[in-house]
């Protein structure tokens, strides 16, 4: 099947640096995505966008570049709840990715079994408007409950407006909660300032919940942008991750979020998004956490 791009898409960056930062032994990517191929693996009538392709061999190969050990391949909202191309991704990787996916609630325990032995190991639920159509919150309530005894947790993807209307039903959530990019605050405000306050307080109040620190080149406003060489890149988001790193070491997560979906302004650097890294997590050993051992905990627990 052929499709069109999205007019404006930005493709991924075709030749990513060798990152400075040399990570931790074991490092996990725990935020990418695959798209299609879209010959092989169609997206989805009910998407509200058209991404170029990017491959499973494409992800790995990024992997490799990067010095990366693992991935968790999250289910990008272009492929709706059709989940082939990010378990067959996971599959092929040798054990070496875990996947999130999208279900609905007709899913039978069955395709339930078969993804958790493909390697999904958590589901997304995603709120952000422009991305998908609204879903009954008992038919989330309903899928949280069948997916808990598996031992899978709740990815959650939603703006920092939305969540005190959200807040409810996410601490109603009986799982793991990972919330997606910070629950994406807006970092013309102050990282002290009632906005971003409660999402401190949602995970200081709810042990269950933990957070990706990954997308400064989503939530920057003012840069400088990772390429050509910028050491220091998205400078405004640092206070915002930093605090939810050393406030709760135990439960960040970061991921490249490449191909990154539905930027408008520029494609980041895989290698300098890497060169981010020690700007958020200054220490070794906050690094080793948030790379190696929190993410293996969440996704390769049978190996802890
Ligand atoms: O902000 C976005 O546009 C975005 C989209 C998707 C997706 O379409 O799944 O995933 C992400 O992590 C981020």
């Amino acid at each position: 099947m052929q499709f069109e791009k999205t007019p404006g898409w930005l493709d991924w960056h075709a030749g990513p640096s060798k990152p400075r930062f040399q990570l931790p032994a074991g490092a996990v990517d725990a935020h990418c995505h695959v798209f299609g191929p879209g010959a092989e693996f169609p997206y989805a009538p009910e998407r509200k966008y058209t991404p170029c392709d990017a491959s499973k061999a494409q992800l790995f190969a990024l992997r490799d570049h990067l010095g990366f050990a693992r991935n968790v391949i999250v289910q990008a909202t272009c492929h709706g709840a059709d989940n082939r191309a990010m378990v067959d991704a996971c599959k092929a990787s040798n054990g070496k990715a875990r996947g999130v996916a999208t279900v609905r609630r007709s899913i039978s325990d069955q395709e339930l079994q078969d993804l958790h032995a493909a390697g999904v190991r958590g589901v997304r639920f995603n709120f952000v408007k422009r991305l998908v159509d609204f879903t009954p919150r008992d038919e989330l309530l309903e899928i949280a409950a069948r997916i808990a005894p598996l031992g899978w947790h709740v990815v959650i993807y939603f703006e920092a407006a939305d969540l005190p209307e959200l807040w409810d039903f996410f601490t109603a959530l009986p799982t793991p909660v990972v919330v997606d990019h910070m629950g994406r605050p807006d970092v013309a405000k102050p990282v002290d300032g009632p906005e971003f306050e409660l999402f401190v307080k949602f995970m200081r109040d709810h042990p269950n919940v933990w957070s990706k620190v990954s997308c400064p080149e989503r939530l920057s406003l003012t840069g400088p942008k990772a390429l050509d060489g910028e050491q220091d890149a998205y400078r405004d988001v640092v206070p915002f991750a930093r605090r939810i790193v050393e406030s709760f070491p135990e439960r960040v997560l970061w991921g490249t979020d490449w191909p990154h979906p539905n930027l408008k302004d520029h494609m980041p650097d895989d290698g300098l998004l890497v060169d981010f890294i020690p700007h958020i997590a200054p220490t070794a050993e906050l690094q080793k956490k948030l790379l190696v051992d929190n993410p293996m905990r969440l996704y390769w627990p049978e190996e802890c």
